[in-house]
């Protein structure tokens, strides 16, 4: 089997050998599911998953805007579209300086697998730039979010690609790319998901990737008769999916200790209650500080700059910032502290070393396909209720969300239950979400 694996990775490498964050989503899969295809005859002989490391389509384009001093900056504009097999490609934008082509395919390669786990009709892409939103004035974010729209408009649209946010990428971004679509294409459609209330969004889109990470966790911890109460939870990230898995976490009963952002992290003993999880989203979506200013408003709490949270003893980690964030050694750390349980909200935040540790320790451990997919999937629920022209409550769209947390649990345990009974998450993830793609594939031929 492993030369197998090896004779894949070969040829995958050899067309993106200066792509470290892709071919490391990629051996992952690889490693679960060529077993799977082994095993499964109708699948021989079609080469379903080097088609699927192959975009459909790969759109690189320049975006020119003048900033405020006057000066004509350049940045790069990206978008994958990976894979249409089940519905119309979709997956978020990231506007962060280290954006490029290699972590744009590794996102939209998981995208696929997220989106086909969610049981909606939805294909996977992802996007962005390497355009730094930091310290921007909001005229300035308003003109690169309009320059960026010029050109990704004619690539997208509610039946073909329907982008929404990711790191860097929020309400505001949303709306201003949403008004320069509909002003270019003079129709008002369900082109991006993550709208406001008042203009198609979805109540629940916001919360949904925090809260379906925890709603996934505590699947997880049901299996061992175990729940979020009273327990202390590290999380890293203090963006929205950090912000949303506290709120819910918190609401389960449970401790939340750590937020971070680039700089280094805070440690509050005390525990961050709802009124301190208020400071923080007031922080960072409204005043767009730093999460040392934490320690300036509550002083028992620590900051440590330039480290992050994983040292810190707890139950449950939720990884929630960005990729490779959580390495072999913390995660070594983490599991001698006594934490039982890992629900990763970010994309790939663990290492392959640090999921080795977790495996080999028979900790609860979900990769973000699984467990970050409440986004995506409320996404779906958005462009749903755009397409009925209804607007569904704040409790049907939790409900929804809920309900298609535990299905994306049980597709886990149904391909992922081992010999001994227990679960490998990875594995039933990246089976399950193979399964319904490459089917679709197989039916529609070779295209
Ligand atoms: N927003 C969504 O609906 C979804 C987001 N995700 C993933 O969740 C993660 C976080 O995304 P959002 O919260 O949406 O973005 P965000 O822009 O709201 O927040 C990102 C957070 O990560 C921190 N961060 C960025 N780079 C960092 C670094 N090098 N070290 C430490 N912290 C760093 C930022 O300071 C910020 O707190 C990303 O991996 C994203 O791909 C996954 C599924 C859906
Ligand atoms: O809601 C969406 O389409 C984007 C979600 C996303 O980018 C992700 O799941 O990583």
């Amino acid at each position: 089997m492993k030369n197998k694996i090896d004779a894949f990775m070969d040829l995958v490498k050899e067309r993106n050998g200066h792509e470290p964050e892709f071919l490391q989503a990629v051996q992952e899969v690889a490693e679960t599911v060529i077993p799977y295809i082994v095993k499964h005859d109708i699948y021989h002989g079609k080469n379903i998953l080097l088609r699927m490391v192959e975009p459909e389509r790969l759109i690189s384009f320049r975006v020119s805007w003048v900033d405020d001093s006057g000066e004509i900056q350049v940045n790069r504009g990206y978008r994958i579209q990976m894979n249409s097999a089940i519905g119309p490609y979709k997956g978020g934008l990231r506007f962060h300086p280290t954006v490029n082509a290699s972590i744009l395919k590794f996102l939209a390669f998981e995208q696929v697998f997220k989106n086909s786990l969610t049981t909606l009709p939805m294909g996977g892409g992802k996007g962005g730039s390497d355009f730094d939103p930091k310290g921007k004035s909001d005229n300035e974010i308003m003109r690169f979010c309009h320059a960026f729209m010029t050109e990704l408009y004619r690539h997208i649209g509610h039946n073909t690609d329907v982008p929404a946010g990711d790191i860097g990428v929020g309400a505001r971004e949303i709306g201003f790319m949403f008004g320069m679509y509909k002003k270019l294409n003079n129709t008002f459609t369900g082109v991006l998901t993550g709208k406001g209330q008042s203009w198609g969004g979805s109540l629940i889109r916001p919360e949904a990737t925090g809260y379906g990470t925890v709603y996934f966790a505590e699947s997880m911890l049901s299996t061992q008769s175990d729940s979020f109460k009273g327990k202390n939870v590290v999380i890293s990230g203090s963006g929205n999916v950090a912000q949303f898995a506290a709120e819910k976490a918190i609401e389960l009963g449970a401790k939340v200790l750590t937020f971070s952002d680039s700089g280094g992290y805070i440690h509050d003993e005390d525990g961050i209650d709802t009124d301190k999880l208020k400071f923080v989203m007031h922080l960072k979506n409204e005043k767009r500080g730093r999460i040392s200013e934490y320690v300036d408003k509550y002083p028992n709490a620590k900051y440590f700059a330039g480290k992050r949270p994983w040292s810190v003893k707890c139950d449950i980690a939720l990884p929630c910032a960005t990729q490779n964030e959580l390495n072999g050694e913390e995660a070594k750390q983490l599991v001698d502290n006594g934490c039982i349980c890992v629900s990763e909200g970010a994309n790939m935040p663990s290492t392959p070393e640090a999921i080795h540790e977790f495996q080999n320790a028979k900790i609860l451990f979900a990769p973000g396909k699984a467990s970050n997919a409440g986004g995506v999937a409320t996404s779906g629920l958005e462009m749903s209720q755009n397409s009925l022209r209804l607007s569904w409550t704040r409790k049907e769209v939790d409900a929804r969300l809920k309900d298609i947390m535990e299905d994306i649990h049980d597709s886990c345990v149904k391909y992922g239950k081992n010999e001994d009974g227990s679960i490998d998450y990875i594995k039933g993830a990246n089976i399950a979400g193979f399964v319904k793609v490459a089917d679709a594939m197989l039916a529609q031929g070779v295209i």
